[in-house]
């Protein structure tokens, strides 16, 4: 009599999972190579932004106080006392009826507090020195960028676990970050099984089919922020299959592996883990697909057992080991972020379990809508491609119709929820 697994719910399954998380290993990089990881440390302003008073345009720095009685018949006069450019420090303190020539980004001169364009002003020469003059009358601080008036020193700009992106790169050059600590990538391990398994190189046969499920996870796992290591695929063969295991076990911070989950006569992980004496967490769970998803933990090791159908590999991976991938990597939303959405495409079909459906996402009018990637069945690799969010049909007895307003998790998200 084949084994009788009983399922549990999906968020009993995660926070299962969740509940064996670690946070990795931090180390130190170049900016340089900085650009997807995730910051270990929050980033501070080191110093004032900006870190003195600047000029926002080129033009002339005076004293407000000279303009007052500046009119179109009445234009003030000035003498230009020194010319300073971006990076250069003005050595003159303007006094009465004097100005400097700045440009964009240069130090405001002592003494001047405004800054008028050049577009309001006339430049002339008189016996060979310069002088300009002006029309209109100008208000203190009018047309200066305060020091500090972007950031103060010590405030806590970007949070540990936050992914660098070309906005979090400039802040870390801002502020003379050249090395920036990340969290150290998690190696996990792949080992794909089956004995029907060919590798890409290899021509089809009968009764076999091409190990795809290897490269897709190799790739979630990069797209998560991970460092994946494949170990090869193996045939259904217990002796072999148990030492490829404990091998890698060894090497690797979390270990995946595809098919042979199931109640099969060839379904070998059961057995495998018991012989690794790991504790098996579930083995089933009230889904679609990814229902024979099994998750095990050996010492501080995690061990998922994903089903070799591809779309329910696809979505164990994306529910339950990413979220750990994540933890990982510090990000504090480790989860997918779950968005409403708008049905675009009817679902008739009621089901006991929840559905994880690939699909995808538009948007029109301002609104979002989720539409069925391809064919929704869970040995299927067809729809994937094309998928970038699952959306959550709850189980229940009634199917869902165009119109309906539903829950999507999205695949192409860096960002992530804090809960699931
Ligand atoms: N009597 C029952 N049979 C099955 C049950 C059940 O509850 N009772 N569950 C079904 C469900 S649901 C799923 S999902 C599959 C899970 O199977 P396994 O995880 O044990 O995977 P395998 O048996 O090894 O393979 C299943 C399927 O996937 C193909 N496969 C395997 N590896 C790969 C790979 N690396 N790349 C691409 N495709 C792969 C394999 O050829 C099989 O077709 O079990 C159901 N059965
Ligand atoms: O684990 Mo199976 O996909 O539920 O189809
Ligand atoms: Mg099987």
């Amino acid at each position: 009599m084949v084994e009788r697994r009983k399922p549990i719910p999906i968020n009993k399954a995660v926070e299962m999972v969740m509940n064996y998380r670690l946070k990795g290993q931090k180390e130190i990089i170049s900016i340089h190579e900085s650009d997807h990881r995730r910051l270990a440390e929050p980033i501070i302003a080191k110093n004032n932004v900006p870190s003195f008073d600047k000029s926002p345009y080129d033009g002339f720095a005076l004293r407000s106080i000279d303009t007052d009685k500046a009119s179109t018949n009445n234009p003030m006069e000035f003498e230009v006392v020194e010319h300073i450019g971006a990076g250069q420090v003005p050595t003159k303190t303007l006094g009465k009826g004097q100005a400097t020539r700045i440009m964009t980004g240069a130090k405001i001169p002592d003494g001047a507090d405004c800054i008028a364009m050049f577009e309001i002003c006339k430049s002339y020469e008189r016996n060979n020195n310069p002088f300009m003059s002006i029309k209109r009358k100008m208000n203190k601080d009018q047309n200066i960028i305060k020091e500090g008036s972007e950031v103060l020193e010590g405030k806590v700009l970007i949070e540990e676990g936050t992914i660098i992106n070309p906005g979090v790169k400039a802040l870390l050059a801002t502020f003379g970050y050249n090395q920036v600590e990340v969290a150290k990538k998690p190696i996990v391990g792949i080992i794909a099984t089956g004995t029907e398994l060919l590798e890409v190189d290899e021509d089809l046969k009968p009764g076999k089919i091409r190990n795809s499920n290897a490269y897709m996870i190799a790739s979630q796992i990069n797209k998560a922020g991970g460092i994946s290591k494949y170990y090869g695929k193996l045939a259904d063969e217990f002796d072999t299959s148990y030492e490829a295991m404990k091998k890698a076990l060894d090497e690797v911070d979390i270990l995946i592996t595809t098919g042979g989950v199931s109640v099969g006569d060839f379904d070998l992980m059961p057995a495998i883990y018991e012989k690794l004496k790991a504790e098996v967490l579930f083995n089933k769970v009230a889904m679609r697909p990814g229902s024979v998803t099994t998750v095990a933990v050996i010492e501080d090791k995690i061990l998922f057992g994903l089903s070799g159908n591809p779309s329910a590999c696809y979505v164990g991976f994306e529910l339950f080991t990413r979220p750990i991938i994540q933890h990982y990597l510090y990000n504090k939303k480790p989860y997918l972020k779950r968005i409403k959405a708008i049905l675009a495409d009817g679902f008739p079909k009621p089901n006991p379990f929840t559905r994880f459906v690939r699909s995808y996402i538009t948007y029109d009018n301002a609104s979002v809508y989720v539409h069925l990637a391809g064919m929704d069945k869970s040995n299927v690799v067809t729809s994937l491609a094309n998928s970038t969010c699952l959306m959550v049909l709850p189980g229940g007895t009634r199917g869902f119709k165009a119109g309906d307003e539903v829950e999507a998790l999205l695949l192409d998200d860096m960002y992530g929820q804090s809960d699931f």
